[in-house]
């Protein structure tokens, strides 16, 4: 799975903790410009560590032991939990506002006004423009689309997304996910998408890799991935997607 026009790179990437135990293996992909990966496995299988090495946020005792990363272009990250992204203690559109004046190179004035047109990308009611509110202040949602305001802010080329709506309810998942997907069609960055939700990743994404245990166990288009499984791992993920129960349309229901 080679991407034409490669944006990101990853080639034989090892991570390990400090006590030398192995937690992600030899995981090589690329991903082309304007493409989307979704990354999926259970919980532990490396996903997270893998995404936070390309930025290079891994957490303390763990460390690249081998691989190389190419990002050709600049990279932002939502992460899981929206509230933990922001600061407490700061109104949001300050924080937008502030990123846009360091990112985009502009004037205070100008980055005030940058900001409020991001949130109104983001669908963020009109309320927030008129009085500055605090992160205590807003729904798990609104919090989440600010995060994703303040991650284009900096004019990513790849958008790397740590589970985004694992922390949030059904119906504002389905909403973040189809703002993630006109967002990236109108501005044409490139999506890494890790999820445990089978479901999720390829309804997002056009490619997938299946990871376990710290290895890529599987990779390709998703469709042909999800109608033709080849790794029992990967068959035991799509068969673990419940099916929605069939309503019995018997007399009297
Ligand atoms: N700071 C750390 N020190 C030691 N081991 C760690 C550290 N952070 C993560 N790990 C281990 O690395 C492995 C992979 O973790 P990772 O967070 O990438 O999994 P994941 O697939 O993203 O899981 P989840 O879906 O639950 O977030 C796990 O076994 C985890 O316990």
């Amino acid at each position: 799975m080679i991407s034409m026009n490669p944006i990101l790179e990853i080639e034989g990437l090892s991570l390990a903790a400090k006590s030398k135990k192995q937690l992600v293996t030899n995981v090589s992909l690329s991903v082309g410009a304007g493409e989307s990966l979704g990354i999926v496995g259970e919980s532990g299988s490396g996903k997270s560590l893998t995404l936070r090495s390309i930025l290079g946020l891994l957490p303390r005792g763990v460390e690249q032991v081998s691989g190389v990363i190419k990002c050709d272009g600049r990279a932002a990250m939502i992460f899981q939990d929206p509230r933990g992204a922001l600061d407490p203690l700061c109104p949001v559109v300050r924080q937008l506002a502030e990123v846009v004046y360091y990112r985009q190179n502009v004037s205070r004035r100008a980055s005030r006004t940058i900001a409020l047109e991001l949130l109104e990308m983001l669908g963020l009611p009109d309320s927030l423009k008129h009085t500055d509110r605090y992160p205590s202040q807003l729904s798990g949602g609104q919090c989440q689309r600010i995060v994703i305001a303040i991650a284009l802010a900096c004019k990513p080329g790849i958008l790397l997304c740590d589970e985004p709506t694992t922390a949030l309810d059904v119906t504002v998942q389905q909403q973040i996910i189809e703002t993630i997907t006109r967002l990236q069609s109108e501005l044409g960055f490139a999506i890494v998408f890790v999820t445990h939700n089978l479901a999720i990743a390829a309804a997002m994404c056009s490619k997938l890799c299946v990871m376990k245990e710290g290895k890529i166990v599987e990779r390709g288009d998703s469709l042909s991935l999800l109608q033709n499984p080849q790794d029992p791992y990967t068959q035991m993920l799509i068969n673990a997607v419940l099916p929605l129960p069939e309503f019995e349309r018997s007399a009297g229901v």
